[in-house]
């Protein structure tokens, strides 16, 4: 994604939206400090986050009694900002079903992107397992893959590729998408292929008792494995917005919904165009898995393992320890890097 460039009347616009955001939260906060004076609230407990509305969260309480209800809460005024699997300490307030989050707990993982002003923002946490999906329709490009793997990297978390729409898999398509499988496959990456319409092969099994999302580029079924793991989906959202009394507007941010094997999905359009945008040099090195045994083996410190003589990388390519595509990817992201 390019840096944006912002004009005058943009400015002007965006700083009246954060005066707005700014008294949006000031409110907020004395909300929630208001439901914290009133007294009454309940014992400190652990809960997840489980949706966004608006300055409101949805918490699902993970203890106790009520483990598995769902609660309003309000923020207090010092707390970061909270995203879909977050874990918190949170406390009931007086008003049947709602509540007030007190803190944030550890998280084990985050997926982040970056604002509008190029700033990372988290956008879902304590993920375990991200599916990153390809199919034969869109074709698949190698180098967009790479970028997935690269950001999925980032996170901690190594995905596993998941070749969707294997009903279109037809005799001069398979030996080219067999081929990038196992290229990929080679790297240490586990691979699937199944298809969300048919056959969903071990699909449940992929997610039984995890915290996943689906990641990919437009068309490839993200949707439609979704639907093929909770074919109620649309049921559920509606019973969460309605249900909850969190009114009518739902958001674009991330959204839980539990899996009847165990575990959970975190949906949204964000997640989704996860791994899409700008990465620094340092992370783009560190996404390409094979290359690590190598680096730091360069006979010049700052090798940009391009022409260099005595490029570890280079060398390593040529021995058929790293594919010749991949340093070329590498190269290619490294430019686009540069000249930004
Ligand atoms: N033949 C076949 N078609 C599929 C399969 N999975 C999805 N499709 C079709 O592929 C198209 C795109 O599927 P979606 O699930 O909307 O894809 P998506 O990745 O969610 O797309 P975005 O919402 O744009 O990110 C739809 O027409 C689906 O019906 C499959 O396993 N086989
Ligand atoms: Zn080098």
């Amino acid at each position: 994604m390019s840096q944006r460039r912002i004009s005058r009347q943009q400015g002007f616009r965006i700083e009246r939206i954060q005066a707005e955001r700014i008294a949006r939260a000031e409110k907020r906060a004395a909300k929630a400090e208001d439901l914290l004076a009133g007294g009454a609230l309940g014992d400190e407990q652990r809960g997840r986050i489980i949706a966004h509305y608006g300055v409101q969260v949805a918490v699902e309480a993970l203890e106790g009694e009520q483990t598995g209800q769902r609660f309003r809460c309000h923020r207090r005024a010092n707390l970061e900002h909270l995203v879909t699997g977050d874990e918190v300490v949170w406390q009931p307030a007086a008003e049947a079903g709602t509540g007030v989050i007190s803190a944030l707990l550890p998280r084990r993982s985050v997926l982040v992107r970056p604002d509008p002003y190029g700033k990372l923002k988290p956008v879902a946490a304590n993920i375990d397992r991200i599916l990153l999906v390809i199919a034969p329709e869109p074709t698949p490009s190698a180098e967009l893959i790479d970028r997935y793997l690269i950001a999925c990297e980032a996170t901690g978390i190594r995905p596993v590729l998941v070749l969707n729409k294997a009903d279109l898999m037809t005799a001069d398509r398979a030996a080219a998408l067999g081929e990038l499988m196992a290229g990929f496959a080679a790297l240490g990456y586990e691979t699937r292929t199944l298809s969300a319409h048919g056959d969903t092969g071990d699909l449940r099994a992929l997610v039984a008792g995890l915290t996943v999302v689906f990641v990919g580029q437009s068309g490839v079924g993200k949707s439609s494995l979704v639907n093929a793991l909770l074919p109620d989906v649309a049921q559920k959202v509606h019973a969460l917005s309605s249900g909850s009394k969190l009114g009518q507007h739902t958001t674009t941010t991330a959204c839980w919904f539990d899996l009847p094997e165990g575990g959970a999905l975190i949906d949204s359009p964000g997640i989704r165009e996860f791994g899409v945008w700008h990465m620094d040099r340092e992370q783009l090195l560190d996404g390409f898995i094979e290359f690590r045994p190598w680096l730091g083996q360069c006979r010049f410190r700052n090798c940009a393992h391009r022409q260099e003589p005595g490029c570890a990388l280079r060398l390593a390519v040529d021995e058929g320890h790293i594919q010749p595509r991949r340093l070329a990817s590498f190269q290619r992201l490294a430019e686009e890097q540069e000249t930004r």
